[in-house]
């Protein structure tokens, strides 16, 4: 059977679907305003609402993993079923885990998340450079066997990031460094690489410009929109050319208007027309 590279899968999506990506994160304060408990039978009944939701209109989902794992086995276990929703729904899961170790460790993560027999198998996760680029290897090594992605940190959208990735060695910057590595991996498969950056939408674009070219030949997350105060003008202001490979990422904005999937999904595709109007070039000034 051939293998489709996520970074194909993702661009038919995002097509058909806009480029949104919308978060699953069922933090306390939003189950109780959902009038659900904040307990394992709260995060179910919150989890699969919002995936009979969004599942059906979006083209990437985001289950946050510490919503889910903070309940143990399950919470676990009611993230692998409302992953199987997604996917049932035709939604490429994104699993927001921000995984990273070193050699054999990676290795069972990557096998935990990308191998397709695995119980938690998704279309692509969150990584982390910081113990080294080259710790991903065994991510980088099974996303290709099997068609999966990967969404590596590199400008994440919380005001602390700067001190680690702003920092400079050699002349570039911690952040410079990941894209290049990334544009490295993508150079086969460009415009439509399966290895993607996490760029938040909310940084201080004129600091990363600096030497920090976002073509990449991938995807480019942007979390932080709506509830971090991330916008649409930011986006266009932070990726410039590279605004049509970028998936904005917004949880808290569009669970707000839960419990109700019309409403649910109203809110999302309120949320995301501007960003597909900015993709197609058709987005007003
Ligand atoms: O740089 C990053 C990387 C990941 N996140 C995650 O995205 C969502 C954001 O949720 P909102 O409710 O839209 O703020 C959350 O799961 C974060 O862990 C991020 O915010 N920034």
């Amino acid at each position: 059977m051939t293998t489709v590279p996520f970074g194909v899968r993702l661009a038919a999506a995002v097509d058909a679907r806009g480029p949104l990506c919308a978060g699953i994160d069922p933090h306390p304060a939003l189950l109780e305003a959902w009038g659900l408990g904040v307990d394992a039978a709260g995060v179910e009944r919150f989890a699969r609402t919002a995936a009979e939701a969004l599942g059906q209109v979006c083209s990437v989902v985001k289950p946050q993993s510490a919503f889910f794992e903070r309940f143990g086995s399950a919470g676990v276990a009611t993230l692998e079923r409302t992953v199987a929703d997604l996917r049932a729904a035709g939604a490429l899961v994104l699993l927001d885990v921000k995984r990273g170790d070193i050699g054999s460790t990676s290795q069972a993560y990557a096998d935990a998340y990308l191998d397709p027999a695995a119980p938690l198998a998704v279309d692509a996760v969150t990584v982390s450079p910081f113990l080294g680029f080259g710790s991903l290897e065994p991510f980088v090594t099974t996303a290709r066997r099997h068609g999966g992605g990967l969404f590596v940190l590199a400008r994440t959208s919380n005001p602390e990031a700067p001190q680690v990735q702003a920092a400079v060695r050699e002349g570039r910057s911690v952040a410079a460094t990941v894209l290049d590595e990334l544009r490295a991996l993508n150079a086969d498969a460009a415009p439509h690489g399966s290895f993607g950056a996490v760029v938040g939408a909310t940084i201080d674009g004129a600091d990363a410009a600096a030497g920090e070219s976002l073509d990449i030949g991938g995807p480019l997350l942007a979390p932080g929109v709506g509830a971090q105060g991330g916008t649409l003008e930011d986006v266009r202001r932070i990726f410039g050319a590279a605004a049509p490979a970028v998936l904005p990422a917004s949880s808290r904005e569009i669970l707000a208007a839960g419990p109700d999937v019309a409403a649910l999904r109203a809110a999302a595709v309120a949320v995301g027309e501007p960003f597909r109007a900015l993709r197609d070039g058709t987005a007003p000034r």
